[in-house]
């Protein structure tokens, strides 16, 4: 049908991207297939290359979801698409080579959270990111250390290494399977049915408030309990705090106050955010070139 071309107007078909694009090492074996460093043949330039196995055209279509998404963002705080290839049923999709690593990596790797100053800078840049995705009627539904990207020079870069794609797939086979409506409760239907409501994209500042704390304490709030009691107990609870206030200052407490807000309608926005005191005093990313020269430092080391 006519929409074929269109869902796949960012994937080249039929050109080995081996051509193009060398493997130089594994970066990680993920969910849906492994991922590569790789290098330009022509230009040099570093991109990371998840290769996916397609056996089916629907695979296909959950992973151009992702590749859509992806080429429609264009901000220097989201990773880049830099190209994908559909060949002998292998997906190639290629982002732009993010040399810090994520920064849960890079915690593990320096076995400590980050100082404020450093998760000032994070923090800022992360909401202008989710400002951004927001304005381009995108929730992230994923944010967490695990998928903040840094690079060298202090940049941060917001990606999702989950299967956020696929899961849009069974979101769509779970509503086959959500059941006859008259049973249902009417905040399921308004998430089902209006999935622009503004709730949603504030679900991912709630996110960035738990972000924080995990930067802060390697761990975030909750970690040592099992999924099931986890959910039970966000939606039971308080919202959490740092464990050692003392520790940090005001503005930090009250940032992420503003986020862990557990009425999403009473929940700041990214616009907010921007404006709040924690945020605006931070411009250089000097504190992060900082930290990711100690955690990459340690690497050469080993
Ligand atoms: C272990 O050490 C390192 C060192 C450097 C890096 N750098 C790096 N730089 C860029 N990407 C990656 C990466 C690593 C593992 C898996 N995937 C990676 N990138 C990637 C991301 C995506 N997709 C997204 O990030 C994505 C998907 C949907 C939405 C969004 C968003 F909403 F954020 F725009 C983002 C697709 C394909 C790839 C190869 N890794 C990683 C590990």
């Amino acid at each position: 049908e006519n929409n074929k071309p269109k869902l796949y107007e960012h994937i080249k078909r039929g050109e080995n991207p081996e051509l193009q694009w060398e493997k130089i090492s594994e970066l990680g074996d993920g969910a849906f297939g492994i991922v590569y460093k790789a290098r330009h043949r022509v230009d040099g330039r570093l991109a990371a290359a998840k290769i996916i196995e397609c056996k089916t055209e629907e695979d296909l279509e959950d992973f151009a979801v992702e590749i859509n998404i992806l080429a429609s963002c264009n901000h220097k705080n989201v990773v880049k698409l830099l190209d994908a290839f559909f060949f002998e049923i292998n997906l190639w999709v290629l982002i732009e080579f993010c040399d810090g690593g994520a920064l849960d990596s890079i915690m593990i790797e320096l076995e400590r959270g980050l100082e404020e100053p450093q998760i000032q800078v994070v923090c800022r840049e992360t909401c202008i990111a989710l400002q951004y995705l927001h304005q381009n009627k995108i929730i992230h539904r994923d944010l967490k250390a695990g998928n903040i990207l840094l690079t060298m020079q202090g940049e941060v870069k917001l990606a999702d290494f989950g299967v956020s794609a696929l899961n849009t797939r069974t979101m769509q086979k779970r509503d086959t399977f959500i059941g006859t409506p008259y049973w249902m409760a009417p905040e399921v239907i308004m998430c089902e049915t209006f999935k622009d409501t503004p709730y949603n994209y504030s679900a991912d500042i709630w996110s960035l408030g738990v972000t924080l704390i995990e930067l802060a304490q390697t761990e975030p709030p909750n970690h040592d309990l099992n999924p099931v009691r986890v959910l039970l107990r966000i939606a039971k609870t308080d919202p959490p705090t740092l464990d050692i206030p003392s520790k940090w200052s005001k503005n930090f407490s009250n940032f992420i106050a503003r986020c862990l807000v557990k009425d999403p309608s009473k929940r700041a926005k990214p616009e907010e955010l921007l404006q709040h005191p924690f945020l605006s005093s931070t411009t250089s990313p000097l504190p992060l070139v900082k930290l990711i020269a100690e955690s990459t430092a340690d690497v050469t080391e080993e």
